[in-house]
């Protein structure tokens, strides 16, 4: 049967105000549903931060460690539920079970980490030039915040946003990505369950251009977390800022890895195709540019290709790779693999959707690597978000750092090198808000900051680690003289 998920709006779970629902599908099987949804309209919206907006003083006075609590308990029913929210992760967005299982893990492990966190809130104490005034700064939550995050991370991006808003005591509503809300869902249901107040978290389901736009336009709201892609961020950001509230964007990436001649070419080519071909290619992180020295250019190329071809592409219970999430996203990726090749780029592998039994309808497209790619076709400026590196000719160090950097993106980077001092230049020189050495560009710690240079963030806030907390904190100076 089904799953058929309501609204959470003040506690209760309740059908939209519109009457219309919506379906997700299985991309490794396109005929088969997996949940229905509430597709929830202005009402909805406002419904929702209506409610957070009148929940917001009760949560801001709650002590922190009682805020913490319960997102320690979260996370526990969370964790206790793992292994059926990462089947749900798989049949919704289409991953393989152990990347599912490494983003469920981590949803889990951010709630315990601001859980602790809450501890230690509450501001500072500085030395007043006065005797008798007590100088301290109080950190207070910003208030009622918008959360509006994609498909590829459904799991882990609502969580990484939620857990630092609530342990700093702001009220929320979040509009998850219609493509696979489930697992954000089932957040929700964590958080009714371990006690959170009715009220203070939302999630209402449905378009983000009615829900999400609703929702970031509400005068109520103080704060706006957007994650997505910068088409849709820069309007948000603009609306959200015009209005005077406090807003991030986490927008997309084309990150590239430099491989120097110096580097273990066997090693840097699992680097890049790990980084590569992840999650089917689809995270902000991905790198997508090899941009290789001249030196060690077609041995890189062969090792790469053998890469590339040893995944195993199939439903993702079973196989390295799984399907793209939607038949739109496999139709982007498709029309780019047409371009580089009509901009030149030689096809060393993939290319296709797969033939077999096991592909069914599914949503596949092969690992595809393009070689003799310059830096400025399209393959090597623009997003993907699908399976497809672009490698890069360079004749020295100084021109692969100079191509890493001449793009409109700068999220996460890598070197491959075993030249300290190349090392050190790249990280200091690298425009980007990730820098990596001898690692893929994907794959984040959740403790310390995430976000980018350029387009790939609005840069004046970061996510995750302490970065989070502040992000949802507005510091009050107070002179106690009394
Ligand atoms: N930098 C990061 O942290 C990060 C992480 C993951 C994904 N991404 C980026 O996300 C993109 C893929 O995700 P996507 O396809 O879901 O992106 P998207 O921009 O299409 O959608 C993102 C969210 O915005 C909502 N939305 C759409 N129109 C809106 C509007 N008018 N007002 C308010 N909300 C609206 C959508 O419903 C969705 O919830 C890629 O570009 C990827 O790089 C970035």
């Amino acid at each position: 049967m089904t799953e058929r998920y309501q609204n959470y709006i003040d506690g209760s779970w309740t059908d939209a105000e519109t009457g219309d629902t919506l379906e997700t599908t299985d991309p490794a099987a396109p005929s088969e549903t997996v949940a229905e949804y509430q597709e929830s309209g202005v009402e909805d919206a406002n419904a929702a931060v209506e409610a957070a907006a009148a929940a917001e003083d009760e949560w801001a006075e709650t002590p922190a460690p009682q805020r913490g609590a319960i997102l320690r308990e979260t996370a526990t029913i969370l964790a206790d539920r793992k292994e059926e929210l990462t089947d749900l992760l798989t049949r919704e967005e289409g991953k393989t079970h152990a990347e599912a299982g490494g983003e469920v893990q981590r949803a889990i492990d951010i709630f315990y980490y601001y859980a602790e966190k809450t501890r230690d809130l509450g501001g500072s104490v500085k030395s007043a030039s006065g005797p008798r005034t007590n100088l301290y700064i109080k950190d207070e939550p910003v208030g009622v915040a918008a959360l509006i995050t994609p498909w590829n991370y459904p799991i882990a991006i609502p969580a990484w946003k939620i857990a630092p808003a609530l342990a700093t005591g702001n009220t929320l509503v979040l509009n998850p990505a219609s493509v696979a809300p489930g697992v954000a869902l089932e957040i929700f249901d964590a958080l009714d369950e371990a006690g959170l107040p009715d009220g203070v978290a939302n999630v209402v389901t449905g378009p983000g251009s009615t829900v999400g736009d609703a929702i970031i336009n509400h005068e109520d709201v103080d704060a706006v977390s957007f994650t997505g892609s910068g088409e849709v961020g820069h309007m948000v950001y603009d609306q959200a800022t015009n209005d005077g509230k406090r807003v991030q964007t986490e927008l997309g990436g084309k990150n590239p890895t430099v491989v120097t001649d110096s580097a273990d070419v066997e090693e840097a080519a699992e680097i890049v195709a790990n980084g590569a071909f992840g999650v089917t290619g689809q995270a902000c992180t991905a790198c997508s540019r090899a941009i290789v020295h001249t030196d060690v250019y077609d041995e890189f190329v062969d090792a790469v290709v053998a890469q590339a071809e040893s995944i195993e592409i199939g439903p993702g219970d079973e196989y390295d790779m799984g399907p793209q999430v939607t038949e739109s996203e496999l139709e982007g990726t498709l029309d780019y693999i047409e371009v580089a090749e009509n901009e030149g780029a030689t096809l060393a592998t993939g290319g296709n959707e797969p033939e077999g039994d096991r592909f069914g309808e599914g949503y596949y497209v092969e690992p595809t690597v393009f070689s003799d790619v310059d830096n400025d076709f399209r393959i090597a400026q623009e997003e993907v978000f699908g399976p497809v590196l672009a490698v890069i000719e360079v004749e020295d160090f100084e021109s692969g750092l100079e191509a890493a950097n001449d793009i409109d993106y700068g999220l996460s980077a890598s070197i491959v090198t075993d030249d300290h001092t190349e090392a050190e230049r790249f990280v200091d020189e690298v425009e980007s808000g990730v820098a990596k050495v001898n690692d893929k560009t994907t794959g984040l710690e959740l403790h310390v900051p995430f976000g980018g240079f350029k387009q790939s963030s609005s840069e004046t806030w970061r996510e995750q680690g302490d970065a989070g907390i502040d992000f949802y904190t507005i510091e009050k100076t107070v002179y106690d003289s009394f």
